[in-house]
Order: structure tokens, then C-alpha cells, then sequence
């Protein structure tokens, strides 16, 4: 489990991450989502320990990552550039992490595989295309098959082959009950791919929860010949109804579809238009953020 408590971040008079607290729980995969300068890589680093924060804590297994530094088998980071020396090979890259780390040397093979790289690890790292300097930093994140694996737009630069291979990768991780963060600035991405998410927006945490949670309830269509009694039976059930004057309907919040045509029934008003309203993800999402879709 890691945990954020309250963390903050200044870069001079920018407050680029303003109070932020979350979990990344074992077992799942969780979004992290938010449009780009939200503070998605300031709070990775953060996490990472790579960014000390102004204020607040990192919690990892329950202790204060200041007390004690992350390690390979318990934290795994893949954070901009690989930062692999670009005359290296892959295969070299990983042997020398490895041996800082003081893992077998056994596991580089491991991970190259994982990562689909084994044909490709003898190549200097300087020829690899963006998508394989991402698996590359993939594969030295997974050196110490981490209990955290935080990944920052894992995505950027995979083909959709590469993103499918990346979305087993990380669900096969949680079925084994480790945690992975992972950001994205697309929605439509992270859908496919987590259980949870958190979504920041200027340096806070706007939505945490389920990617479910975020298409906001919408409301319900009616088109009648003789509104005034139906309009006078929503009110009295607690609904709310704002006509649509051009397009001759009104649309009725706080009662569903079923609500709405038994009161229509017992108003003996024929309806002759009943259709909720549907709002897609990605509005609920630009809605969270606060821009319009
Ligand atoms: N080292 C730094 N010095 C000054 N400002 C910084 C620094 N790092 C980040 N910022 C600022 O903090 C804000 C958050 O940046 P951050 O990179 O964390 O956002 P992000 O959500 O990861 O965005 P992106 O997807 O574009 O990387 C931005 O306004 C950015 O300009």
C-alpha cells in the first residue's frame, strides 16, 4: 500500500500540487488521470521520492518514505526517459541496475522478456525507438518485482499492439496482488485498462473512485401533447423540469424513466417521448476538469 497525505509542492509562487491524499491499494490497477500541468508527474515524483514535497507525507507499507528509502522490490518507477545511456545495450542498461539493486542478474532476462525486448537487448539503446525506450523503462521498473509499480504515460509512443501487451502486463500484476498507479491524459486509454481512478486537476484531487462514478447521472427526456399536468405531478415527486422551447420537450431531472411513466400513467397524459439522457465518460471527465466537451 502506498499512501499520499497531504502533499504539497511549490515551484516558487506556483503551488503545482495543493493538498493532495490518496491510496494506491494491492490488487488493482489505478488510473491517474488529468489533463497535462494538472501535477500527474510532480506527485509520481513525489511518490518516487524523487521530488521532495513542501509539506506532507509518503507512506509506503506504512512507513514515512523519508525514514525509509524505497527499494527495488518494493517500489518500481518508470518516470520520463528511460535514462539509460544511449551507447549501452538494453541488455547492459539492466545489468548494471540490477547489480545496484543487488538482484540476480538472472532477472534481466526475466524482465527483457517481459517487457518484449529479448531480440531487441543487444541493441544500443540510442537506436530504440520511443515505444522501446518505454518498455525499457518498463522492464527496469519490474527488475525487483516491486509490491508498487508507478508509471508515468506508460502508453505514449506503444503502437496498439504494444498498449494491448501493456494492459495485460498491468492487469496480470494486480491478479497477483500488486499495486500499480499508472497516468494517462486520455480517458478513452485508462478505461480499458484500471479499476480505479484518480483524477487531478490543477494540482488537486478532483474524483477518486471507480471510472463508473465519473459518467455524472443524466436526466430524462419527455415530449407530451398536455405538459401542464405532467409538469405539476414531477414537481409534487420532487423532480425538476426545464423545457426545451425549441425542441418542443422538457428535460426532467431526479426521476428516472420508470418514475416518470407511471406518474404520466396515473396523469392519464400520453407521452410521446421518453428517453434518458445519456452523458458519456469523457463528458463526465472534461465536466470533473472543468472544460466543456
Ligand atoms: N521543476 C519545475 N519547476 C517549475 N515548475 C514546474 C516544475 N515541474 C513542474 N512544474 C509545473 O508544475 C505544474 C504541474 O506539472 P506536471 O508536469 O506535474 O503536470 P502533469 O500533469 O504531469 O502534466 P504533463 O502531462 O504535461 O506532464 C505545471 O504547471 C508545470 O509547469
Amino acid at each position: 500500500m502506498l499512501t499520499a497525505e497531504q502533499l504539497t509542492k511549490r515551484y516558487g509562487r506556483l503551488t503545482a500540487v495543493d493538498d493532495v491524499s490518496f491510496g494506491v491499494r494491492p490488487g488493482v490497477v489505478t488510473g491517474f488521470l488529468g489533463p497535462n500541468g494538472a501535477g500527474k508527474t510532480t506527485i509520481l515524483a513525489m511518490l518516487a521520492g524523487l521530488v521532495r514535497p513542501n509539506s506532507g507525507r509518503v507512506l509506503l507499507g506504512g512507513t514515512p518514505l523519508r525514514e525509509r528509502p524505497p527499494e527495488a522490490r518494493t517500489l518500481g518507477v518508470a518516470i520520463e526517459a528511460c535514462g539509460a545511456h544511449p551507447g549501452r545495450s538494453a541488455r547492459q542498461h539492466l545489468r548494471i541496475l540490477a547489480g545496484f539493486a543487488r538482484l540476480p542478474q538472472t532477472r534481466v532476462e526475466e524482465v527483457l522478456a517481459l517487457a518484449g525486448l529479448t531480440e531487441a537487448a543487444g541493441r544500443r539503446v540510442g537506436t530504440f525507438s520511443l515505444g522501446m525506450r518505454q518498455r525499457l523503462g518498463l522492464a527496469a521498473a519490474l527488475l525487483g518485482d516491486p509490491e508498487v509499480l508507478l508509471l508515468d504515460e506508460p502508453a505514449n509512443g506503444l503502437d496498439p499492439e504494444g498498449i494491448r501487451w501493456l494492459r495485460t502486463l498491468l492487469r496480470e500484476r494486480a491478479e497477483r496482488g500488486r499495486a500499480v498507479l499508472v497516468s494517462s491524459h486520455l480517458l478513452s486509454e485508462a478505461a480499458h485498462t484500471v479499476d480505479e481512478v484518480i483524477v487531478v486537476s490543477q494540482g488537486r484531487v478532483v474524483h477518486a473512485g471507480t471510472i463508473a462514478d465519473l459518467t455524472p447521472a443524466g436526466g430524462v427526456w419527455i415530449r407530451t401533447g398536455d405538459p401542464g399536468p405532467l409538469i405539476e405531478a414531477v414537481a409534487r415527486a420532487g423532480g425538476r423540469v426545464t423545457p426545451d422551447r425549441a425542441g418542443g420537450r422538457y428535460l426532467v431531472e431526479g426521476l428516472d424513466a420508470p418514475a416518470l411513466a407511471d406518474l404520466a400513467r396515473r396523469a392519464r397524459v400520453d407521452l410521446h417521448e421518453l428517453t434518458p439522457q445519456t452523458t458519456s465518460l469523457e463528458d463526465g471527465f472534461l465536466k470533473l476538469i472543468g472544460r466543456q466537451s
